[in-house]
């Protein structure tokens, strides 16, 4: 479904990965590794070298808003530009029936950006990447500041949308939430992509 070939930038790759539908591959590494540097280009935000393909279809063959739509980051520190959260998501999303999902107050569509708490940001920003549309989630650190229950339906959520055929690439220093939700993890070190030898590995 999603296949990267010899991507590369700032020391980082060439990386190449396949990712089926339905699938999780979590990534971990050491802080600087370039776990980010590769969703990002992965979501073709930063210039690099090398090509991502979704379907056989290149990234750069198509504009990119169109891309990022199907293949879609989530920052571990998410970016804003309205005030409200209602202003982050198209017309006819049904907030106040999905925010519930995430343990979101569903009154949270007319409150402004500026009030919400870390953790209420981070599931706001994944559910504004949780489109129709979109094919593979990019997902940095997705559950790093919340509660069990909120990180539970997290989870859950990201579960029901691999069950629909949804794709997931995470990068998590948690080795548990690595472990629950990935059916492959690799680790990235100093800018490459290795399958870890050992179980423990995998654990930082
Ligand atoms: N725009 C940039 N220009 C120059 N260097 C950058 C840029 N973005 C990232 N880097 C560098 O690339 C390296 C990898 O950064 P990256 O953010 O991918 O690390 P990471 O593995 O995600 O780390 P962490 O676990 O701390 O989030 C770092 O040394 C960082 O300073």
């Amino acid at each position: 479904m999603l296949e990267l070939r010899g991507l590369r930038r700032l020391g980082v790759g060439p990386v190449d990965l396949r990712l089926a539908p339905g699938e999780c591959v979590a990534i971990q590494g050491r802080s600087g590794a370039g776990k980010s540097v590769l969703l990002r280009m992965v979501a073709d935000l930063d210039p690099h070298e090398g090509e991502a393909l979704l379907d056989g279809q290149a990234c750069s063959a198509m504009p990119a808003p169109q891309w990022r739509r199907l293949v879609s980051y989530v920052a571990a520190d998410p970016g804003w530009w309205a005030e409200d959260v209602a202003g982050h998501f198209a017309a006819g999303r049904d907030l106040a029936a999905e925010l519930p999902l995430l343990g979101l107050d569903p009154a949270a569509a007319g409150w402004a950006v500026a009030r919400l708490s870390t953790g209420e940001r981070q599931r706001v920003a994944l559910l504004r990447a949780l489109t129709p549309q979109n094919r593979v989630l990019l997902l940095d650190e997705p559950t790093s500041g919340l509660d069990p229950q909120s990180r539970d339906q997290v989870e859950a959520l990201l579960r029901q949308r691999m069950a629909d055929g949804g794709a997931v690439l995470l990068v998590t220093h948690d080795p548990e939430l690595a472990q629950r939700m990935g059916h492959r993890r690799l680790r990235m070190e100093e800018g490459r992509l290795q399958a870890p030898a050992h179980e423990q590995e995998v654990h930082e």
